[in-house]
């Protein structure tokens, strides 16, 4: 496993298309953008016009509906339709492929098998699993290449999505489910236990403003505290945790009511969810 982090992409020589604008595509182009990549060397495609012109107003790139265009103007093309659209897309985009283009995928669940077999054997691609934190260069996601993959190939989705937060190179292309369950749907659980937190602060009589600044910078500080931190999460938890205290009650309820099942069950789900659409596409 090789791992990177946040680089700078001022230099980076390539024209990148993004074929879908959305949640996803928008935090990794909006991180691009803030690390340095010239909005000239973005093109980003959407289904409707609308969504097209908001694109182009709110990131200063260039956006068309047209994916032909989109691919023909590109050295590397990252898919960012949900995994449903993927099968079409990917077959109607491939003719349209510069020679060598690097096609990098964010869809969950979608396999390099089902993917060659809808652009052709030859074509380069790395599938990757990244998540949203990345508009602040804070993601997280993990990379797996095809054989078609150059060195050279493998540098830019690298300096890509190292851009934007870390980069894991993986060995098996299946721990991409595991991938997915930890850190790609992972922001939506932290969103959750947030919102959860923030109710039960108004709940004590906090008001909701407060609530929210208090329970977000705990998570902020939680999480920093965890990063550069020579101990581990369990022995950072055992310092809040005084014998006899109050945090000692709030981590019994948890462990009682069995918050390690409910993660873990939550991630199965998760996990299962990515093999199934791995499924449903190999029926295309
Ligand atoms: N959201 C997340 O946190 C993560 C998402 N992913 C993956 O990213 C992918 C995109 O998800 P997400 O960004 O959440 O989805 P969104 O629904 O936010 O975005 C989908 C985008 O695709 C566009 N689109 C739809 N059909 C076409 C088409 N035929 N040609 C071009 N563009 C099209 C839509 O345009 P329009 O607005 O006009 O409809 C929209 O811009 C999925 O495959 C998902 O699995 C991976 C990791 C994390
Ligand atoms: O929920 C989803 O399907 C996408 C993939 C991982 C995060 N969001």
């Amino acid at each position: 496993m090789t791992h990177s982090t946040v680089n700078d992409l001022s230099n980076f020589p390539k024209t990148i298309a993004f074929i879908g604008a959305g949640n996803m595509a928008s935090a990794i182009f909006g991180g691009l953008l803030s690390n340095g990549l010239a909005p000239e060397q973005i093109i980003a495609t959407t289904k409707s016009h609308e969504s097209c012109e908001r694109t182009r107003e709110n990131f200063g790139i260039r956006a068309t509906t047209s994916n032909h265009n989109a691919c023909e103007a590109a050295d590397i093309v990252v898919l960012c339709v949900k995994p449903q659209t993927l099968p079409e897309v990917a077959k109607d985009i491939a003719p349209h492929l510069s020679p060598d283009a690097l096609v990098i995928s964010v869809a969950a669940g979608i396999d390099i098998d089902s993917m060659t077999r809808w652009m052709g054997e030859s074509t380069p691609i790395v599938r990757c699993m990244p998540n949203t934190p990345s508009q602040i260069q804070q993601g997280a996601c993990g990379l797996f290449a095809n054989d078609q993959c150059s060195q050279q190939h493998k540098d830019d989705a690298e300096s890509i999505l190292s851009s934007v937060g870390i980069a894991v190179w993986l060995d098996n292309e299946d721990d991409i489910h595991a991938v997915t369950a930890v850190s790609a749907s992972g922001p939506a659980y932290i969103f959750l236990v947030l919102e959860a937190m923030i109710e039960a602060g108004v709940k004590q009589g906090l008001s909701q403003e407060l609530s929210k600044s208090l329970a977000i910078q705990t998570v902020l500080g939680a999480s920093a505290l965890a990063i550069s931190s020579e101990y581990d999460p369990a022995e950072l938890r055992k310092r809040v945790t005084s014998p006899g205290g109050t945090t000692e009650q709030a981590i019994n309820v948890f462990e009682s009511k069995n918050l390690r099942a409910i993660f873990s069950d939550a991630m199965d789900a998760c996990a299962n969810r990515s093999k199934e659409l791995a499924k449903a596409a190999s029926d295309h």
